[in-house]
């Protein structure tokens, strides 16, 4: 086993900044490439497209989550209907069941 490397990083999809920033979006759902962001530790958030920093996050927990047991709460965590969730994380991550919860908050 290796150990992982503490992530120091991540990017969004530029149309989620102003839902990040507001803070009605609290956490986003990773696939196992990303689930290595550790408790307590900050991130340096950026756009995915064209990589501009938009704020500092504190990771807060990593949860493993099916993509079967999706639920209105976490959907409204997102700021979204669970079936726009579905859908979104259909589009980034087709057919993958295996996913993460990542709980942020932002860092002032
Ligand atoms: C840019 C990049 O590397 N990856 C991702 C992966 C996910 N997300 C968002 O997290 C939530 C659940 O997946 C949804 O709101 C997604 O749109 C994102 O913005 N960027």
């Amino acid at each position: 086993m290796t150990t992982p490397i503490i992530p120091t990083e991540m990017t969004f999809f530029a149309r989620f900044e102003s839902d990040i920033l507001s803070g009605k979006k609290t956490i986003t759902i990773r696939d196992e490439a990303e689930r290595h962001y550790v408790p307590g530790t900050t991130v340096d958030v950026s756009t995915y497209e064209d990589g501009r920093w938009f704020c500092r996050l504190e990771i807060l927990s990593v949860e493993p989550i099916a993509f079967s047991d999706l639920n209105d709460f976490h959907a409204q965590q997102e700021n979204m209907t669970l079936t726009e969730l579905k859908a979104v994380i259909n589009d980034i991550y087709p057919g993958i069941e295996k996913l993460y919860v990542v709980n942020y908050t932002l860092v002032k």
